[in-house]
């Protein structure tokens, strides 16, 4: 049998007394697009920082094609965070120039000459693919929130990840923008074969986007002690069987007045 992409075996994580995720096991292959949607504070972002390397599972294993994951953030993994983590001080192209300097000159960040020249002229490319070629001389406070998320987006893809990490990408950007941004990713992931995990409190936009839905949940909860157990992934649908039935109970699940032990009946019932 083939090796998974990325493996997670057992996982747990805790801070301190509080447990945040608990059992989370799973195999992803290279190339799917996860969307992961669940109640705030559940660990989502959390999971994703365990797959970029600056968080370690407390507990169990992650593995990236049988290994340990790296525990810091390296080139094969790219993250754009909901608030827009551009430089402010450089312009659109730079921004994205220096993004690929920090991930080749390892000391300084600094190019020069040629490598500086072909830095510019991929930079260029890229900002094409993400609809920025107008923009190149721009500083970010003079763009619109939908062009400084894709300026992040191009500073994480000029690194040629293999993995990219998008934690609530388009949360702040209007509808219309967010459909933009939409065609924007599902372009860059097809075109740069990319392995994508995006955390979303919009499940129209996770079952839009995504090739297979996780529910992180917990399965066992303690009203007197609401640390005490841990999220795991309840639901991992692949996105073309699910139902539109399904999609209404997951809803209703999500809404904060629902007990969460809803999510072991749906499993239950799932299995
Ligand atoms: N470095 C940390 N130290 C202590 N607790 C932390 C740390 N990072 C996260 N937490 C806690 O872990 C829990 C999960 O946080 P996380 O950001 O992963 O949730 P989330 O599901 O992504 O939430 P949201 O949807 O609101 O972004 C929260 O209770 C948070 O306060």
């Amino acid at each position: 049998m083939s090796q998974p992409f990325i493996e997670a075996r057992n996982i747990g994580k805790q801070y301190g007394q509080d447990i945040i995720l608990e059992n989370v096991t799973t195999t992803v292959e290279e190339g799917e697009f996860i969307t992961l949607v669940g109640a705030s504070g559940c660990g989502k972002s959390t999971f994703l920082k365990m797959i970029l390397g600056t968080e370690q599972p407390s507990s169990g294993e992650l593995l990236l094609n049988g290994e340990p994951m790296p525990n810091e953030p390296g080139p094969e993994r790219g993250i754009v965070f909901q608030q827009y983590s551009v430089f402010p001080h450089m312009t659109v192209l730079e921004n994205v120039v220096a993004a690929k300097g920090f991930q080749k000159a390892s000391l300084t960040g600094y190019l020069f000459g040629n490598e500086k020249r072909q830095a510019r002229q991929e930079a260029a490319e890229m900002l094409t693919q993400v609809g920025l070629s107008h923009a190149l001389n721009r500083y970010p406070h003079e763009l619109s929130g939908g062009m400084k998320q894709r300026l992040a987006i191009a500073q994480a893809v000029i690194c040629k990840p293999r993995i990219l990490l998008l934690d609530e990408p388009f949360g702040a950007l209007d509808p219309g923008i967010r459909a933009d941004m939409h065609r924007l990713i599902l372009d860059l992931w097809r075109t740069h074969k990319l392995t994508i995990f995006m955390v979303t409190h919009d499940l129209k936009e996770g079952f839009y986007l995504g090739t297979r839905l996780w529910v992180f949940d917990k399965l066992r909860h303690d009203p007197h002690a609401p640390n005490a157990y841990g999220a795991s992934i309840t639901y991992d649908l692949p996105v073309d069987a699910t139902q539109d039935s399904l999609y209404q109970e997951i809803d209703d699940q999500l809404r904060p007045t629902k007990s969460t032990t809803m999510t072991a009946d749906l499993t239950e019932r799932q299995t």
